[in-house]
């Protein structure tokens, strides 16, 4: 087992986290997701991060644990991943014209050390029609992914600004949680992984 763990069952991050150039395992968390509402976005992404972290924590307690969670908000609604095509057609139709804010929380954990941080951006969407949605819904890209579209494939298409970190928006901030592991005495190697 090497030092790094993601605990995490996201294709999105797993490679985002090969940035580092440093060798890591990655052994997906099963927390439940669905209780865990706490009283702002950024309490309660940093709570399921921190939860997802410590389920594989526990387990493994010399390495780095890191886990994460995204989520998306407008107005006072959070959305999570759409369950089904109706869902995620309700979630872009709520996003369409409009702007919302996408939190990501981030945890890791190393014996006594905890860190947890939020990054976030807001994101403006054009106007979108129903056969965009439908369109988009038919490619599959929604339903894995918080708000029910992906920044970082089709749904580049629906964005018109956004203000923020877009790491964020594609659900791991990666800057910082490198210099977070550098502060917290992670020992970076010289080699590719
Ligand atoms: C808004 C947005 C979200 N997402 C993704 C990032 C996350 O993988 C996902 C939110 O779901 P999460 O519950 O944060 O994570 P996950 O279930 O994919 O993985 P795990 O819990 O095992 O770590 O949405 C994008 O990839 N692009 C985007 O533009």
């Amino acid at each position: 087992m090497t030092q790094l763990i993601l605990a995490s069952s996201s294709p999105r991050r797993k490679e985002l986290l090969k940035l580092l150039q440093q060798p890591f395992d990655v052994i997906a968390a099963e927390v439940d997701e669905r209780m865990d509402q706490f009283s702002s976005p950024e309490e309660t992404v940093m709570n399921l991060a921190r939860k997802k972290a410590k389920a594989v924590a526990k387990d493994y307690h010399n390495s780095y644990v890191i886990g994460a969670d995204t989520i998306v908000t407008i107005g006072n609604e959070i959305l999570g991943k759409p369950r089904n095509a109706q869902e995620a057609k309700n979630m872009l139709n709520s996003l369409s014209g409009k702007t919302h804010t996408v939190y990501t929380g981030t945890a890791i954990l190393h014996e006594e050390q905890q860190e947890l941080f939020v990054g976030k951006a807001d994101v403006t969407f054009w106007e979108l029609s129903d056969e965009e949605i439908d369109r988009y819904i038919q490619s599959g890209e929604p339903f894995d992914k918080a708000g029910g579209y992906a920044i970082q494939g089709y749904g580049a298409l629906f964005v018109k600004k956004i203000h923020g970190d877009y790491y964020s928006v594609v659900g791991f901030p990666i800057g910082k949680v490198y210099r977070v592991l550098k502060k917290m005495g992670y020992p970076f190697k010289n080699e590719k992984n």
